[in-house]
């Protein structure tokens, strides 16, 4: 069966996602300095990939790419409140201004866990540009900042997006007929 027709509704279609990429690359670059060192753009596998790929490319001063994994959702639609680290950077970001890029802040448990573990590694500073943002169901407090869209309360998919690791691959944002979610 074709993946759109496990698809009941499509909340972004991937026109208007690549409208609010271009938006917010240019808003990055322009709080970019272009004297200072290139901030690292630390995207959240697995989720982030898609976003961090089209974002990255859309941004017209140097940066460095990362990438970082926390894991929290596994097969299922509710956070377990306690992100796994299971890959950590690269490079080192010490002294380095460190853009957390992520697909959704849902309960704020991974960005919240991350942000302490970069601050830790020395980063300088770190924000956050999530493509979605989800705050009816925040648990830990936490504002996005250089957030793509209000996300309202449904366990979305696509555009990097998974339910039990399927359906990252549509380039769109939808939400799962209820069938499908089991
Ligand atoms: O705000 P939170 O409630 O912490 O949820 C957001 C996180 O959950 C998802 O990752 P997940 O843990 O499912 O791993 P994945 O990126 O591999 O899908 C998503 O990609 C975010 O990283
Ligand atoms: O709505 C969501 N969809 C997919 N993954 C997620 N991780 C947190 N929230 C979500
Ligand atoms: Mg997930």
């Amino acid at each position: 069966m074709a993946l759109d027709s496990h698809i009941e509704k499509v909340l972004w279609t991937a026109g208007e996602i690549s409208d609010r990429v271009a938006e917010l690359a240019a808003e990055i670059t322009s709080d970019l300095s272009p004297n200072s060192p290139a901030p690292v753009l630390v995207g959240v596998a697995t989720g982030a990939f898609v976003f961090l790929a089209d974002l990255v490319r859309q941004i017209k001063l140097p940066i460095s790419v990362d990438f970082i994994r926390a894991d929290s959702y596994g097969a299922g639609t509710e956070s377990t409140g306690a992100p796994r680290l299971s890959l950590d950077l690269k490079l080192d970001v010490t002294g380095k201004h460190v853009i957390l890029v992520e697909d959704i802040v849902d309960s704020g448990s991974t960005v919240a866990s991350l942000i302490g573990h970069l601050e830790k590694k020395g980063a300088s500073s770190v924000s956050v540009c999530a493509f979605l943002d989800k705050p009816a169901r925040r648990k830990v407090e936490f504002r996005v900042v250089g957030s793509g869209n209000y996300c309202p309360d449904y366990f979305v998919v696509g555009y990097g997006m998974d339910f039990a690791e399927v359906y990252r691959n549509l380039p769109y944002v939808g939400v799962l007929k209820p069938e499908f979610y089991s």
